[in-house]
């Protein structure tokens, strides 16, 4: 029987761009929390996300972020890397998150094509003693974890939603609904502020 009181709080951290968040992110989130028994999953979007070309401002992917996770009491958002200046990097990321949560036992939350790249990452040798990283499948993308280190890396396959950003931005582009592929809330607010209508 496990022992309650004793228990470290187990927390996911989703990083991501989140322009603008979708339903793929939401259900990797959910799937990793209930496959890991998670008590919270946080998600940090980007202040600068390096790898990626222009991005949507900063304060725009955040407040998508809070409308999309609203309905889910063990959803939360943290503006950490929203408010370090510079390029963002995971271990800057963990560690705020381990300052702010210094209980807790944390999980890192990455698709198939972002643990592809981890060992491009800032410190990445730094990273495995901060948290455990869990890696979910993805459309398009094959999930392997090969080459990294059995103790702070597991994958998970999660049922497959073909959406992207990418393939959401373009769609508003052109006028196509995201409906469906995006939470109603982030539609509105999509639609409210004008975004993605020209691509850059
Ligand atoms: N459909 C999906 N299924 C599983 N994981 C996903 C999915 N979409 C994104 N992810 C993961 O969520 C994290 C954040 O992704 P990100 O915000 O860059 O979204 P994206 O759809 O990949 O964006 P873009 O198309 O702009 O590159 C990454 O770890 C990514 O691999
Ligand atoms: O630490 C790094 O060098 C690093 C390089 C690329 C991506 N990341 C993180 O990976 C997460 C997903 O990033 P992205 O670009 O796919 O949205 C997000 O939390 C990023 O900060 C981190």
């Amino acid at each position: 029987m496990t022992d309650v009181a004793t228990r470290r709080p187990r927390v996911g951290v989703m990083g991501g761009t989140f322009d603008p968040i979708h339903h793929g992110h939401l259900v990797a989130a959910s799937e990793v929390a209930q496959h890991h028994d998670l008590d919270e999953v946080i998600f940090v979007p980007t202040g600068e996300p390096w790898m990626k070309r222009t991005v949507t401002d900063a304060e725009h992917r955040y407040l998508m972020t809070v409308v999309a996770t609203a309905s889910n009491p063990r959803f939360t958002v943290s503006r950490v890397d929203l408010e370090r200046s510079g390029p963002t990097y995971t271990i800057d990321t963990l560690r705020d998150i381990r300052t702010q949560r210094p209980d807790a036992e944390l999980f890192f939350i990455s698709g198939a094509d972002a643990i592809a790249q981890i060992l491009e990452w800032k410190d990445v040798d730094e990273l495995w003693d901060l948290a455990r990283f869990v890696a979910v499948s993805r459309p398009g993308h094959a999930l392997s974890i090969s080459g990294l280190p059995e103790r702070s890396v597991s994958s998970l396959e999660v049922p497959a939603l073909a959406i992207s950003s990418t393939d959401c931005r373009d769609r508003v582009s052109r006028g196509l609904p995201v409906w469906y592929l995006v939470p109603d809330g982030v539609v509105q607010y999509i639609s409210k502020h004008h975004l993605y209508r020209s691509q850059t």
